[in-house]
């Protein structure tokens, strides 16, 4: 065979396996990530199981979160983009569940090109910037729309987020077809706030001291409370927001306070993750040296799970 004609035998084959990987986009997407990956019943199952496996005390959070991710990626006539907001105490799981959304959507999870976090102290911290900032965010959203219709933003501390802000995030949010060429029916926005944790804490508490279980709270129980304290929360850079006055946003998501057994259940986490062996007296004591409120009862936790990690150097140091 002549050198000229391998040559071009080679460059042939080549050809053909590269036409054959593009024209196997799913082949194409095990080596690199793409976006609207996964099928949607495998994100729902994949959801389903880590939401079971990994979150606690949180029954209402796993219902409606995967009702509605299944709900919304099912549905290929969606109006509008999927909206949530999570709501609750600190350390009671609102990033860690929407890290498990990522996770159940695109594998690098929180990693991925197509999912984009920002937290209001951080990215948009002066509130004489806000202008600039409208600007950047509104162009970063419809650059990444662009590139990948399933993008999904996390806005964390929505309470610490200057209500202007907010505003400029609406027009994606609503129910238009397209924005610019653009259509955004396919993105889904995650909210995380701690605005509304004391009407959560009263309804919970009320059921404790009622005597009825935690698992007992519905939905109803929360919601219209839940949406009304966090409209009428001055503090809140929800307050006179268009995002609620113009239902826009599609679950409210509360997040119960945690309770001492929960906080043992993160420690025993904690411990295995590092590959220690479980101890129930180490379990007690750093469950123990968690604060709990209400003064009388010292039912739930103040920082939910956070700092239980810090927690148990200090045990397993000595
Ligand atoms: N309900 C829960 N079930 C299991 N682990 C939890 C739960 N809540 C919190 N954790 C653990 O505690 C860590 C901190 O929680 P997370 O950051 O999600 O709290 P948060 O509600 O977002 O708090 P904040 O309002 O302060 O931002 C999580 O990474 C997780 O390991």
């Amino acid at each position: 065979v002549e050198p000229i004609s391998l040559g071009l035998a080679i460059a042939g084959a080549a050809a053909s396996a590269l036409t054959g990987i593009i024209s196997y986009p799913r082949l194409y997407c095990y080596f690199r990530e793409c976006c609207l990956q996964r099928h949607e019943l495998r994100v729902a199952n994949a959801l389903q199981e880590s939401l079971d496996r990994r979150l606690f005390g949180q029954h209402l959070v796993s219902k409606v979160v995967v009702r509605a991710v299944r709900g919304f990626l099912s549905n290929s006539q969606a109006k509008k983009p999927l909206a949530l907001s999570l709501h609750g105490w600190t350390g009671t799981g609102k990033n860690f569940v929407s890290k498990i959304i990522a996770e159940s959507i695109y594998k690098r999870g929180l990693k991925s090109n197509y999912v984009h976090q920002f937290v209001a102290t951080l990215h948009f911290p002066h509130a004489h910037s806000i202008n600039l900032y409208k600007d950047q965010l509104q162009s970063w959203i419809r650059g990444n729309v662009s590139i990948c219709p399933r993008s999904i933003f996390i806005f964390d501390e929505m309470d610490k987020m200057h209500a202007g802000l907010i505003d400029a995030i609406k027009p994606f949010l609503d129910y238009y077809e397209l924005l610019d060429g653009v259509s955004y029916r396919q993105a889904i926005f995650i909210f995380l706030s701690n605005a509304g944790a004391e009407k959560i804490t009263e309804v919970a508490l009320d059921f404790w001291r009622n005597g009825k279980a935690r698992e007992d709270i519905q939905l109803t129980d929360m919601q219209n409370a839940l949406s009304v304290s966090v409209f009428n929360n001055r503090n809140s850079g929800f307050w006179h927001s268009t995002l609620i006055d113009r239902n826009l946003i599609d679950y409210f998501v509360p997040f119960l306070p945690l309770e001492y057994k929960h906080v043992k259940m993160c420690v025993r986490v904690e411990v295995e993750s590092r590959g220690y062996a479980v101890d129930e007296d180490i379990l007690n004591r750093v469950a123990d040296e968690m604060t709990y409120f209400p003064r009388e009862e010292r039912i739930y936790s103040d920082k939910g799970c956070k700092t239980v990690d810090a927690k148990l150097d200090y045990y397993y140091d000595l």
